[in-house]
């Protein structure tokens, strides 16, 4: 059977591109057809109705949680995932002219950007952990500062700017409600969370006819280094999430939204929340798309913890895109901790 693919190749940038010979493959039906787990244990918590209790065991034992009743309508989400998937499919090359620049702009092959969006080159070979993923990255803050001549662009920029709008809603109450349960004071709350920095990271995942032999991941495992990160994720699947020492898949629920805790939470709460530890799978016949939110604390603001030697989000941040330069991958809050167990 002949591969299906969901784009045409000149949209995908040139090394994710399938080569001749990889383009006829056989379909593993039992892949294709692989029967959704019934069974989601990912814990589920209502926005209309806050049960602190559970949110507070989810915190500990995930660092994630499903959220439902978010208040989103789903029209907007499709409006938003319709309006992706048309520039996704754009060529590569208008994807790199047109996104070029704050607020909107194109990256691909690594989650590692700097905070405005210029993607980090990770290790001493550019080809060193190429991340199976493409994307535009948002900051929210800027997108109303500017309008684009082109209409599907300047809708885009609406789409994003009032989905961004729920975000910060959305991240602002959940955040109270953890401050709340860790009995953090109110100095300390209005710190810890700015809804300015929150941006937005639109992404793809083209098929990867060569997954085996390349063992590539969408993206592989890290956790968020932000406060809080909100995911939707649209019918696909690939997104897994390792907690009670194995790992889950993060059914796709098009009405649910995936809400994950981030390095900055895990430090703030002294430890006792997780931030979630997380990876994407890539798929050989099907392409994924998910929209990612994260929100920072201030850039001043000094996180105090008992486990931690006080920092800032500018101190981990600097931290981290080091350590992408030089040993190639995140090391994270280890770097950070006050006595290290390595
Ligand atoms: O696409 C996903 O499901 C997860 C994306 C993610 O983990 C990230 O952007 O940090
Ligand atoms: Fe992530």
């Amino acid at each position: 059977m002949s591969q299906q693919t969901d784009s045409d190749d000149s949209s995908y940038p040139p090394l994710f591109r399938p080569r001749k010979t990889s383009q006829i493959l056989r379909v593993d039906s039992d892949e294709i057809n692989q029967k959704v787990q019934e069974f989601d244990p990912l814990p589920l918590i209502d926005f209309e109705c806050i049960n602190h209790k559970k949110l507070d065991e989810a915190c500990r034992e995930w660092g994630m949680f499903r959220l439902i009743n978010h208040g989103i309508p789903l029209t907007h989400l499709k409006k938003l995932h319709d309006h992706a998937k048309a520039l996704f499919s754009l060529t590569y090359e208008k994807k790199e002219t047109s996104f070029s620049n704050i607020p909107i702009s194109y990256f691909w092959g690594t989650p590692g950007l700097t905070p405005s969006g210029v993607a980090i080159q990770r290790g001493s070979s550019p080809l060193q952990n190429i991340n199976w993923v493409e994307g535009f990255h948002v900051l929210l803050n800027l997108l109303s500062q500017l309008q684009y001549d082109d209409p599907t662009l300047e809708s885009f920029r609406c789409v994003l700017e009032e989905y961004g709008r729920h975000q910060t809603r959305l991240a602002t109450t959940i955040f109270e409600a953890l401050a709340l349960n860790l009995q953090l004071d109110c100095k300390r709350t209005r710190a810890y969370l700015s809804p300015a920095t929150g941006h937005l990271r639109v992404h793809r995942y083209p098929c990867c006819y060569e997954a085996e032999q390349l063992q590539a991941w969408g993206i592989d495992v890290h956790t968020d280094s932000s406060v809080l990160s909100i995911l939707h994720q649209d019918q696909v699947g690939g997104l897994q999430v390792y907690s009670h020492d194995q790992w889950f898949d993060v059914k796709p629920q098009f009405n649910s939204l995936i809400v994950h805790l981030g390095d900055m939470m895990q430090a703030m709460s002294d430890d006792i929340y997780v931030a979630a530890k997380h990876r994407v799978k890539v798929n050989k016949h099907k392409e994924r798309m998910s929209v990612g939110y994260f929100v920072f604390p201030y850039e001043n603001t000094v996180i105090e913890s008992s486990k931690y030697k006080p920092f800032t989000y500018p101190d981990f941040r600097a931290e981290v895109q080091q350590d992408l330069k030089t040993v190639g991958h995140k090391i994270g809050l280890q770097k950070f901790k006050l006595n290290k167990t390595f």
